[in-house]
């Protein structure tokens, strides 16, 4: 096997909440992740040298720091012989979206370059590497719907409801950084059960960040606004999207062809596998 073409699925956060900060400052949260059959792509083409090359480039990310590329150095330094890599990236999630675009294309690049190089690092390994490149990617490198806690690293697969949502993506980038270093920032929720977060279910659902991101990004605030009118919406991680659950997908077309111009939107089904996991046979 020479060349692997897979995806990099998109998570929502079903639920967030921010139950205090660390001595580091990285927040403590419990949250619902899960997957959506919508994603960027990624084809690895093995080469017989040490190069690592990355097409397209994002604009305003050099290569090197781009986080595909970082989790295939990380890998280089656990093979006994060279190995490399000619990457391609269809990119279709926005950047700083809250969907976990560039966590969930790292975590692609480290399952995929783990095969494609047959290092054999097994998933604990693998997650482990990926919270070195970012919170979000444990939960893509393992594969399941999870209730995180810590700052996302402790999981436990769940299985949640699958329906339809809309997302809403307002045509900006939201910073992480600014949103968790800002002053009016909730983080004292206090610490539930995952059984309880379960059984109180998505009717009950919300999440700590969006009150600060609604004041901190007006545009965020307008798309929670409109989509809020259609069905129970919530801001997914740190934003700037927003989604919506439906029950069915005349629904959720429905709703999408109504989308305000100027703002991107698409529909996808919940799922509690991921895609990539699906696509590699791991279940
Ligand atoms: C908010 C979530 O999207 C929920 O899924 C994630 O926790 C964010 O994960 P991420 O984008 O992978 O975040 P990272 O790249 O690890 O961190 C970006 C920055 O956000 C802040 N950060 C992030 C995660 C966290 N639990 N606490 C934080 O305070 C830190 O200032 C950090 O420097
Ligand atoms: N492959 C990549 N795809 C997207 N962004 C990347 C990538 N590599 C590095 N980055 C950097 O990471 C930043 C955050 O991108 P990302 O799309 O993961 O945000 P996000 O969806 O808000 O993530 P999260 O929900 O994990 O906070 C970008 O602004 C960009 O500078």
């Amino acid at each position: 096997m020479t060349v692997l073409t897979l995806p990099a699925p998109a998570k929502l956060n079903r639920m967030l909440h921010i139950t205090g900060r660390r001595g580091d400052g990285y927040h403590e949260l419990q949250t619902l992740f899960q997957f959506l059959d919508h994603g960027d792509t990624l084809t690895f083409q093995l080469r017989p040298d040490s190069e690592v090359t990355l097409f397209p480039s994002l604009a305003g990310v050099a290569d090197e720091d781009n986080l595909i590329v970082r989790a295939a150095r990380l890998l280089q330094h656990h093979s006994q012989r060279p190995v490399g890599a000619d990457i391609q990236l269809r990119k279709q999630l926005p950047m700083g979206g809250g969907l976990g675009g560039g966590s969930s294309d790292a975590a692609t690049a480290l399952l995929a370059l783990d095969r494609l190089w047959e290092l054999d690092l097994g998933l604990d390994r693998l997650a482990e590497l990926g919270l070195q490149l970012g919170a979000d990617v444990p939960v893509f490198v393992r594969g399941h719907a999870a209730w995180a806690e810590g700052i996302g690293e402790r999981l436990v697969p769940v299985d949640l409801d699958t329906p339809w949502f809309v997302v809403v993506h307002p045509g900006i980038e939201v910073s992480t950084p600014r949103v968790f270093n800002a002053p009016q920032l909730t983080r004292d929720t206090p610490p539930i059960s995952m059984a309880r977060a379960l059984q109180e279910g998505p009717e009950a659902w919300r999440n700590d960040c969006q009150s600060t991101v609604r004041e901190l990004y007006p545009e965020v605030d307008d798309a929670l606004n409109w989509l809020s009118g259609v069905a129970p919406t919530l801001l997914t991680g740190t934003g700037a999207c927003v989604f919506c659950r439906l029950t069915n997908a005349d629904e959720a077309s429905s709703i999408l062809s109504r989308v305000r111009s100027g703002w991107t939107a698409f529909m996808a089904r919940g799922c509690n596998t991921s895609p990539l996991h699906q696509a590699l046979g791991l279940f």
